[in-house]
C-alpha cells in the first residue's frame, strides 16, 4: 500500500495529493501541467515533497516534519519513461542486467530469462539498442525496471512514442505484468484508450489536484464534462463466443448481448467495454433493416440539459448508459423520466483494443 499526504510547491505550481493505492494498475489521468510527472517523481524519490509524508507499506520514504528521506535506489522501484533510455552502448542482455544491480543477492527472485519471456524479447538478448524497434526497447525497458525486483512500478507515458500497431503490441505485455508480476504500478497517461484497457483504479489530476479516485467508469463520469475527455459509458461483460466467420466476438451483459470485433479474448473472460456517448443512437421502437448491432433496452431514468444537447440516462437491466441527443430529438421522440429506448450503437464503433480483459485465475 502506497500512502501519499503531500503538499509540493515548484516555481508557480503546488501540487497537493493525498490518497493510498494498492495493488494494481493505477493510472495518473489529467491534462498536460497537471502534475503527473511531479506526483511519479514525488513517489521515485527525484524530487522531495515540501511537506508531507509518503509512506509504502510501513516505510516511510520522505517526511517533511522530521526531514528523513529514503534515496531512490533504496526504495526498489521500477521506472519506465516515455522513451527507453537504454544504454547504446550495452547488449539487451546487459541492459536488463544492469536493472540488478542495487538488488542484494539474497533478493534477487527474478530471472533473465523469465523476464525476457514475459516480454517476448529472447531473441532479441545479443542486440544491441540502436538496432531495436521503438516497441522492441520499450520491452527491454520494462524488462529491466522488472530486473530491479520493484515493489513498484512506475511507469510515465510509457507507450506515448509509439505508433498504434506498436501500442496494441505491448498493451498485453503490460496487462501481463499487472496480472502475472502482481506490483503495484503507478501509470501515467493522457490516453482515454490506454485507461480504458489496463487501469484498476484511475486517480484524476487537474491543476495539480487529485480530484477523483476510483474505478474508471467512476472516475470518467465525474470528469467527462469539460476535461476534454470523450464522454462514455463502460459495459461490464463476459465473452461467450467467438465467432471466426463473422468476426465477431460475444459477449453478454446486464445490459444485453454485445457484439464486439473479433478480439483474442478467451470465452469465459470478464470484460469492460468502452462505448462513447456520441456512437449511441437512442430510438423509441426498434428499426428494422439497419445493419447495428448493438441493440440494447432500457428505460429513461433522467435528462439534463447541456447546451444545445440533452444527456440522457437509461437504466438497461441495472447497467446505467448515459446517451447525447439534440434538443429537438429529444422533443420529437418525447423522451421523459420512464420512456422505454432501445440503445444502438456499431460493433466497429467500438474500440477492440481499449477493452479491459479482467484476469483468469
Ligand atoms: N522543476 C520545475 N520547476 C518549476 N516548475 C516545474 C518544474 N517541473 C514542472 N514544473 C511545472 O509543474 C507543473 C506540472 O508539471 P508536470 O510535468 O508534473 O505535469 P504533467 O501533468 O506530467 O504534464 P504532461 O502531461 O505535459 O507531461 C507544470 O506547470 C510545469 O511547468
Amino acid at each position: 500500500m502506497l500512502t501519499i499526504d503531500i503538499e509540493h510547491n515548484q516555481g508557480s505550481f503546488d501540487l497537493v495529493a493525498d490518497f493510498s493505492v494498492g495493488q494494481g494498475l493505477t493510472v495518473f489521468f489529467g491534462p498536460s501541467g497537471s502534475g503527473k510527472t511531479t506526483l511519479i517523481n514525488l513517489v521515485a524519490g527525484l524530487v522531495r515533497p515540501t511537506k508531507g509524508r509518503i509512506v509504502f507499506n510501513d516505510q516511510v520514504w520522505s517526511d517533511g516534519a522530521t526531514g528523513h528521506f529514503v534515496p531512490p535506489h533504496r526504495r526498489r522501484i521500477g521506472y519506465v519513461f516515455q522513451e527507453g533510455r537504454l544504454f547504446p552502448h550495452l547488449t539487451v542482455r546487459q541492459n536488463l542486467l544492469y536493472g540488478t544491480r542495487f538488488v542484494p543477492a539474497a533478493e534477487r527472485t527474478e530471472s533473465l530469462d523469465r523476464v525476457a519471456d514475459l516480454l517476448g524479447i529472447s531473441r532479441l538478448l545479443t542486440r544491441r539498442p540502436s538496432g531495436l524497434s521503438g516497441g522492441e526497447k520499450q520491452r527491454v525497458a520494462l524488462g529491466r525496471a522488472l530486473m530491479s525486483n520493484p515493489r513498484l512500478l512506475l511507469m510515465d507515458e510509457p507507450l506515448s512514442a509509439l505508433d498504434v500497431e506498436l501500442k496494441a503490441a505491448i498493451l498485453p505485455d503490460i496487462e501481463r505484468i499487472r496480472d502475472e508480476v502482481g506490483i503495484p504500478i503507478l501509470y501515467v497517461s493522457h490516453s482515454l484508450e490506454e485507461v480504458a484497457r489496463l487501469a484498476t483504479r484511475v486517480i484524476a489530476l487537474f491543476r495539480g489536484r487529485a480530484t477523483a479516485i476510483g474505478a474508471p467508469d467512476e472516475v470518467l463520469d465525474i470528469l467527462a464534462p469539460g476535461a476534454g475527455v470523450q464522454p462514455g459509458n463502460f459495459l461490464h461483460a463476459t465473452v461467450t463466443d467467438q465467432s471466426a466467420e463473422d468476426g465477431i466476438t460475444l459477449a453478454e451483459s446486464a445490459a444485453g448481448p454485445l457484439f464486439l470485433r473479433k478480439t483474442d479474448v478467451a470465452v469465459g473472460t470478464r470484460i469492460r467495454v468502452f462505448v462513447p456517448v456520441s456512437e449511441i443512437v437512442v430510438a423509441t421502437s426498434l428499426p428494422e433493416g439497419i445493419s447495428t448491432l448493438n441493440r440494447l433496452h432500457g428505460v429513461v431514468i433522467g435528462l439534463r440539459e447541456e447546451g444545445n444537447s440533452v444527456m440522457v440516462s437509461v437504466d438497461c437491466g441495472g447497467e446505467q448508459m448515459i446517451c447525447e441527443v439534440t434538443r429537438r430529438s429529444a422533443k420529437s421522440l418525447g423522451l421523459a423520466t420512464g420512456s422505454p429506448v432501445h440503445l444502438l450503437f456499431k460493433t466497429v464503433s467500438l474500440a477492440s483494443e481499449a477493452i479491459f480483459r479482467q484476469a483468469v485465475r
